[in-house]
């Protein structure tokens, strides 16, 4: 009964993450994350299938402790295997397949092949710790997961610690049986286990889902191209701004509007792609070039914008004079032929009440009769 509930159990886990797998893959790239808390979870439901057994006085049986045997090595399998599915990193496949050689053997000579019971959880446990270590040195050494680094370290020390632990149990006192051998402490570990790898997976589940959101919605915010604010993250940036402006006593602030001039003529003469370069480079001189409390956007196409923070109409026109003579010194980086970037400005002071649309508005109406004058 025990053993049929928690095989159904773990197969539907098991298809749950693949689903789940294939979702996450089709927003993000492949998440060896994923895999890794799959690969806990199961672990910990196969321990706690193993350990309501030996409660209830049963044994699983050749077949079944060959399986649970596989699905205790899982974490280690699949964190080489998410990270050669997510970067096809040639080291991580080889990881993996070295891992799957040792256990397979392993499990082969643990479960197939004669010997006592102690020198046998010897070995399993032994190869299940060089296992967890070898694999926090690749963690270590090749930081490939996005999300939840840390726990993912924690949980393979619990998991080197464990077997451990296990293996210097039965080397000190070897018997014919877990618990016998294992004394008091010993016993609440290995049923506590299960319960801790089950909430680790858990857990490490809502941490990676945590990180995913704060990625999703720091994307949300920016602009792919050059990394500044896209327009929902300038006007969230704009009402944060307002509010702490409300607070302390500052000169008032001033939006500028900022348009390239002759942008296409770059696109057309050189290609969509050097046109990249000179609006990801005008960006950098933009953002390098204002204060750490301005807001810098990108509203569209070579459209951008400034909220300046503490300033006035006459200092942000001396800014914005700086500001055009570097970028008449500053060709595009990286190329075998020089290309500036120039822009035009408009500014509005902002005043409190006045709709954020309705500042750019005047800003723009002050850049666009700026705009025939200087070309
Ligand atoms: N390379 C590149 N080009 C873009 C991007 N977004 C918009 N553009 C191009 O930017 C150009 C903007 O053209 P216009 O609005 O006429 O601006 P302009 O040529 O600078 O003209 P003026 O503003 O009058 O000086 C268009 O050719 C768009 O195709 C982008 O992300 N990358």
């Amino acid at each position: 009964m025990v053993p049929t509930v928690m095989a159904l159990f773990m197969a539907s886990l098991l298809f749950f993450v693949s689903r789940t797998a294939k979702k996450f893959d089709s927003i993000f790239d492949e998440q060896p994350a994923l895999w890794w808390a799959a690969g806990f979870l199961l672990l910990g439901c196969a321990w706690l299938q193993a350990s309501l057994l030996a409660i209830n006085g049963q044994t699983p049986g050749p077949l079944l402790t060959f399986i649970n045997n596989i699905i205790y090595s899982a974490p280690t399998f699949l964190w080489p295997y998410g990270v050669w599915k997510r970067n096809r990193m040639g080291f991580a496949w080889h990881w993996f397949l070295s891992l799957v050689a040792i256990q397979v053997i392993s499990l082969f000579s643990y479960t197939f092949v004669d010997g006592d019971y102690a020198s046998r959880i010897i070995l399993i446990h032994g190869i299940g710790a060089l296992m967890a270590l070898l694999t926090i040195a690749a963690i270590v050494r090749y930081p490939q997961t996005r999300y939840g680094d840390r726990l993912l370290i924690l949980g393979f020390s619990l998991y080197l610690a464990y077997n451990l632990l296990t293996a210097l149990v039965f080397v000190s006192n070897p018997s014919n049986s877990l618990f016998d051998g294992a004394g008091q402490a010993a016993e609440l570990l290995t049923r506590l286990a299960p319960l801790a790898y089950v909430l680790l997976g858990v857990c490490f589940l809502g941490v990676m889902l945590l990180d995913v959101i704060q990625e999703l919605s720091d994307k949300s915010r920016h602009d792919y191209l050059t990394g500044l604010y896209n327009r929902f993250g300038f006007e969230l940036a704009y009402e944060d701004a307002l509010d702490k402006a409300e607070r302390i006593d500052t000169k008032g602030m001033v939006l500028v509007m900022v348009d390239l001039d002759k942008f296409k003529a770059i696109n057309d003469k050189h290609g969509h792609s050097i046109g990249d370069r000179a609006l990801t480079w005008f960006s950098h001189l933009l953002k390098t070039s204002c204060r750490k409390s301005d807001v810098v956007g990108r509203l569209g196409g070579d459209e951008f914008v400034i909220l300046m923070w503490d300033c006035e109409l006459t200092q942000c026109q001396e800014f914005l004079q700086r500001f055009s003579r570097r970028c008449e010194r500053s060709p595009v980086p990286g190329l075998s032929f020089p290309i500036f970037v120039r822009a035009s400005f408009g500014t509005c002071r902002v005043t409190k009440g006045i709709p954020l649309d309705e500042t750019i508005a005047l800003a723009d109406k002050d850049l666009y009769t700026a705009k025939p004058a200087e070309q």
